[in-house]
């Protein structure tokens, strides 16, 4: 972020005094200090614009509770893999649940700390925000600003729907990687051969295995449902695959081989923004609240991109949600779903050129 914003002011906080080091030398921070020094209240209270909670779930309550003692009004963010606790301690301990705006990055490291960090780690990710109802525009406008200037893609999920969608693309998975280590730990000897033969295939496989066995743990506890029913689900797509083996049914087999590759093999590598095309939406906002995380929410379902997001203030009281899109997903279904949520919106196409003037 300060490799695209210089002149910004970041001060991190953690309880490890070698990666505040290393956080100020890399430049990654201007200031880095131990959550106990007077010097975080300071900065807190006077005039921080933005809080990002980067740390694990189990410590996320102790930030809560000081950025009410400190009667903190400004926006807050977080990038804790599930929501099942945060979005509960956010509306129990924070003065103003409504500045929280839920956030998560789906990219990461299975480097533990700061070695794992890199100033590329989001490009061409997707960075999940679970705007809502109370969500304030300009809120959301910021945090997309921010995230996209770091070279990742928002998407916004709703905030019930988020724990069970992570635990199928990440949290099941994760469990099946360290599985399959456990698998070959088994049949390996003390001299570990077995892990010599293993290749590509198991390395791919199984590389977020070795994350933070305390950090995944908090995760699994904290989606416990939602995984538990992830993995019963895994266990009966296994036992497909076991059931064609064992009665001799080639043609089962190549079925259920052949969904999964078409699948995989239509995933892109990594976004890449394609912006020679854009749309601009407008969506008048008056007399309505939740305009943003609504609209964001059924252009994210549509497969839409949003490349930036301005708010034209027409009077006091009337506002207009200007959405930027580029050419990506479907803007049929975008506009029905938009006109079925009873908005009136306008499209109009927009060039490069206009848009770069607009910003
Ligand atoms: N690892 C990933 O790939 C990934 C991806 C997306 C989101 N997340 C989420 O982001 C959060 C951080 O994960 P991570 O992988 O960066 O973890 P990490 O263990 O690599 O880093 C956590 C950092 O928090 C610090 N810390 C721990 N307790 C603290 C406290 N009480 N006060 C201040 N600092 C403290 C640690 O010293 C460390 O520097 C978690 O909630 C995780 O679920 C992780
Ligand atoms: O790529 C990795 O190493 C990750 O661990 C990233 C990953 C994942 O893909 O499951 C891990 C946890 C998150 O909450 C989001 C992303």
């Amino acid at each position: 972020y300060r490799e695209q914003c210089p002149d910004s002011e970041v001060l991190g906080i953690d309880v490890s005094p070698e990666t505040n080091a290393l956080a100020v030398e890399k430049g990654w921070a201007t200031a880095a200090l131990a959550p106990d020094d007077p010097a975080f209240e300071q900065y807190v209270r006077s005039g921080c614009e933005l809080v990002v909670i980067a740390t694990p779930i189990a410590a996320v309550d102790e930030y809560f509770e000081r950025l009410s003692a400190w009667d903190y009004r400004g926006i807050v963010t977080d990038t804790a893999s599930t929501k099942a606790h945060v979005l509960a301690a956010a509306e129990q301990l924070l003065p103003y649940p409504h500045n929280f705006v839920p956030g998560h990055p789906m990219a990461g490291s299975e480097v533990n700390g700061i070695e794992g960090a890199r100033a590329d780690l989001f490009k061409g990710a997707h960075w999940i925000l679970c705007p809502d109802e109370n969500t304030a525009a300009e809120h959301f406008q910021l945090l997309h600003e921010i995230v996209t200037g770091i070279g990742a893609r928002v998407i916004s999920l709703s905030r019930e729907e988020h724990d069970e969608a992570v635990a199928v693309v990440s949290h099941v998975p994760h469990i099946i990687a360290s599985s399959l280590v456990e698998l070959a730990s088994r049949h390996a000897d003390d001299q570990q051969a077995l892990f010599r033969l293993a290749a590509g295939g198991f390395k791919d496989s199984t590389r977020i295995a070795a994350g933070s066995p305390k950090l995944w743990s908090g995760i699994a506890f904290d989606n416990a449902e939602a995984l538990g029913r992830g993995l019963d689900e895994i266990r009966e797509i296994i036992g497909r695959f076991a059931h064609a083996l064992e009665t001799g049914d080639r043609e089962t087999m190549i079925a259920l081989l052949s969904a999964a590759a078409d699948a995989r093999r239509a995933l892109p590598a990594a976004w890449v923004p394609s912006t020679e095309k854009l749309l601009e939406v407008r969506i008048p906002m008056e007399d309505r609240k939740g305009v943003v995380a609504e609209a964001t929410t059924i252009a994210s379902q549509a497969g839409c991109n949003i490349q930036s997001i301005e708010i034209d203030h027409i009077t006091e009281d009337s506002a207009v949600l200007s959405l930027v899109l580029t050419d990506e997903g479907d803007v049929g279904q975008l506009s029905a779903h938009l006109i079925q949520a009873g908005f009136s919106v306008s499209f109009s196409p927009l060039s490069p050129k206009e848009h770069t003037h607009v910003d």
